[in-house]
């Protein structure tokens, strides 16, 4: 698989787009460097797929700038597409085809040598385990394998970028998890990923930096982990041997804790770095107590969409379309 030269397998300033007087994109900027999983996370209608069209040279922007595989999306469309691959919500499968007929026409429209398609169409077969189901026709396929066969029809071309927009809306948790490999195998062979979707656990899951999307704005974007250390809700708990230990713990961190005597527990607010542990178990050190269990929790995506956005992550209606 080609790992794209440039460091950053994707560049975007200032893009916007208006359908009307409906502004969809109101000036994201991106950077995501090659050979990584850049998620874009967004509730239905933020504008993730539009942002995925204009990347992938389907729809152009009214404004703004961007770069892909080191080309530009404007000047430089034709060299885009031929470094790209798209899939998700314009499945390109073909249900009167067989999964194998499908990957043959992939590999005829990337004008691959006959011998070269076979061997390609063969190989991914192999690799996303259809080799019994490609001699049948596509429309008999689960949606996991519908998924799955869509994927393998990009990998053809050996795309160096690889739009998956939405590629798990709908699954059931075992495809899901499949899935998830799949692409996390991908990244391992050097391809660059940009994922949108609305899937809070699929983009803690697997991105390596996320951009929260909401009305065409990007109001955050750090690491998952980032982006849970920015927002309350998080802390550490505590569970101590007898009431005694619990006492005279809460004495030595005092501040906000909240205690459980039932359960001999405290939870400190803090946001688990290293150097506030490190605080907080020096002081029961001083204060000669030891705890039994601690435990860090932090925010989910879900307390984080809420934090940054000031409403909650509504999912999809036609999540099993
Ligand atoms: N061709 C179009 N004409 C008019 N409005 C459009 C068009 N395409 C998209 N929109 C609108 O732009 C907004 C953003 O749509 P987009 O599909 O980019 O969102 P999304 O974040 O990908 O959501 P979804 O999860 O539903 O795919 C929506 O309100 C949508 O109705």
């Amino acid at each position: 698989m080609p790992i794209s030269h440039a460091r950053n397998a994707i560049e975007v300033t200032g893009l916007r787009k208006s359908y009307g007087d409906k502004l969809v994109l109101d000036g994201i900027d991106l950077t995501v460097r090659a050979g990584t999983i850049f998620s874009l996370l967004g509730p239905n209608g933020a504008g993730k797929t539009t942002a995925v069209e204009i990347l992938a040279t389907l729809k152009s922007a009214d404004a703004g700038r961007a770069h892909v595989a080191g080309y530009d999306i404007d000047a430089q469309a034709q060299q885009v597409r031929a470094a790209i691959g798209v899939t998700g919500q314009f499945a390109a499968v073909d249900g009167y085809l067989t999964g194998e007929e499908n990957l043959l026409l992939m590999a005829d429209l990337n004008h691959l040598p006959q011998r070269e398609g076979r061997r390609r169409a063969a190989g991914l077969l192999e690799r996303f385990d259809l080799v019994e189901a490609g001699k049948k026709v596509a429309s008999t396929y689960s949606g996991g394998m519908r998924r799955r066969l869509d994927l393998a029809m990009t990998l053809v071309g050996r795309p160096s970028v690889i739009f998956l927009d939405e590629p798990t809306t709908g699954l059931d948790p075992r495809s899901r998890h499949t899935m998830w490999q799949i692409i996390r195998h991908l990244v391992a062979d050097g391809v660059t990923i940009l994922l949108t979707t609305q899937y809070l656990d699929e983009a803690d899951e697997l991105a390596d930096r996320i951009a929260v999307l909401d009305h065409g704005r990007i109001v955050a974007e750090g690491s998952a982990a980032e982006l849970k250390r920015r927002i309350p809700g998080g802390h550490v708990s505590l569970r101590f041997a007898d009431p005694r230990a619990l006492h005279a713990a809460a004495g030595a961190i005092g501040g906000a804790v909240a205690r459980d005597d039932e359960a001999l527990t405290l939870q400190v607010p803090g946001d688990g770095s290293f150097r506030s542990l490190r605080a907080l178990i020096d002081r029961l050190d001083d204060a000669g107590v030891e705890a039994g269990e601690l435990a860090v929790h932090t925010p989910d995506l879900d307390d984080v969409f809420f934090a940054l956005t000031g409403h909650a992550h509504e999912p999809q209606k036609e999540a099993l379309r």
